[in-house]
């Protein structure tokens, strides 16, 4: 049983590497780099790119190579393709908005992490079932929020989980004052309107803002 032996990195200390996990749509792939510094200058080195668009896999394989500083991974994958893209294109990890049994089971077999989506107490178990135990918590307000999580967490002490989907400034830190909460994911660090005009600075003040609010 070679199941998770292969991971290049455990899930617990992807998800300690930023309290805030920028979730990004990227249109064009010239923006990956200045949209990546952007992030770094303002202290967030964990990136998830969405497989939303076709500058998402050249992206993730721009910022790998270039900024080993970087722990880039991909968001939106839902196929055994997919996992194989990404760890191709040197993406260091891989989330997914949902599970399947081919999925989970792929993943654990490869050499990437998975943080696979759940949004019920029986995909929980399926997913406690196949031996994981990071999940990714989604979409969480639309869910109920903070107290669904509350709740669907509550028999569940040791399983910690990366809640996205809705999640802004105003309410981030609610999800992260929970025990089981590792990490929130969420686009609003990135917004797709600051990345078209190149206002890379916005992005670096967002991720300050979402660093400095989170300590105090
Ligand atoms: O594409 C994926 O892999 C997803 O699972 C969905 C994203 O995590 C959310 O769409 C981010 O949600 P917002 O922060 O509300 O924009």
């Amino acid at each position: 049983m070679t199941a998770f032996l292969n991971w290049s990195l455990k899930p617990e200390q992807l998800l300690s590497l930023s309290p805030v996990v920028p979730v990004i749509v990227i249109e064009r792939e010239e923006d990956a780099l200045p949209m990546a510094e952007a992030l770094l200058a303002g202290g967030i080195s964990l990136m998830e790119i969405t497989l939303r668009t076709a500058a998402a896999l050249p992206a993730i394989e721009t910022i790998a190579r270039k900024l080993p500083e970087v722990t880039v991974g991909a968001g939106t994958v839902y196929s055994k393709g997919h996992l194989q893209q990404v760890s191709d294109a040197g993406g260091q990890f891989a989330i997914s908005p949902g599970g399947t049994p081919a999925l989970l089971t792929a993943a654990a077999n490869g050499k990437i992490p998975l943080l696979p989506g759940i949004s019920t107490v029986s995909e929980l178990m399926q997913g406690i079932e196949l031996g994981y135990s990071h999940f990714k918590f989604f979409p969480a307000e639309a869910c109920g929020g903070v107290k669904a999580l509350k709740a669907i967490s509550g028999p569940f002490p040791d399983i910690k989980f990366c809640p996205t989907g809705g999640i802004s400034q105003e309410n981030y830190r609610d999800y992260l004052a929970l025990k089981t909460v590792a990490c929130v994911g969420g686009s609003w660090l990135v917004p797709g309107e600051a990345v078209r005009q190149g206002d890379f600075s916005l992005i670096t003040r967002l991720a300050k803002e979402a660093l400095a609010a989170f300590k105090s």
